[in-house]
């Protein structure tokens, strides 16, 4: 699908497509349906990101809360959403060894306590060592550094799965 067949979409489709380009965030795309046409993909993905950095601090943190812990209940549970649990696989977040998972949940945890949000962080570039490590590091940051890093890890969440959807053969189950 390219962008010209994008800038065609009715809302309904629009929201349908897109939907899930931030996690559990719907409203985004389907506020940012309004700003078409998209002159490019760029320009959609700006709108998304123009879109989230116009919230307040409040907005910010909702998006990062609407996350599912990594190796987390939902995971275990199989209720992650269908790009969640590909992205959580794809970095071995289902392979855990006993002690790895023992960790990540303590770590999850202790960033939750600190933040009031769930650590976030694109698992499609990250293996599970860089995901523990970065958990681990940015655990000591203070809360208006980890509010930006985690939306800035929710915009290259957004910007694979709208790639990985515009790549897809464009026959979506509507
Ligand atoms: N807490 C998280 O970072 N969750 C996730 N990151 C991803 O890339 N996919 C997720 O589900």
């Amino acid at each position: 699908m390219d962008i010209a067949a994008v800038n065609l979409l009715p809302y309904e489709d629009f929201v349908n497509i897109f939907g899930n380009v931030v996690e559990k965030c719907p409203i985004i795309p389907a506020a940012v349906w309004s700003r078409r046409p998209f002159v490019s993909v760029k320009a959609f993905e700006a709108a998304i990101n123009e879109f989230i950095d116009a919230l307040p601090e409040s907005g910010k943190e909702g998006i990062l809360r609407c996350h599912p812990d990594l190796a987390g209940r939902d995971l275990k549970s199989g209720t992650l959403t269908r790009e969640s649990q590909e992205e959580q696989a794809g970095a071995g977040m289902d392979a855990l060894s006993s002690s790895e998972a023992a960790r990540m949940a303590r770590l999850n945890e202790e960033y939750k306590k600190r933040f009031g949000f769930p650590f976030v962080i694109c698992a499609r570039i990250n293996d599970k060592a860089a995901i523990l490590q970065q958990l681990s590091a940015r655990c000591q940051n203070e809360l208006a550094v980890e509010r930006a890093r985690g939306i800035e890890e929710v915009k290259k969440i957004c910007h694979l799965r709208i790639n990985t959807l515009l790549l897809s053969d464009g026959t979506f189950k509507l």
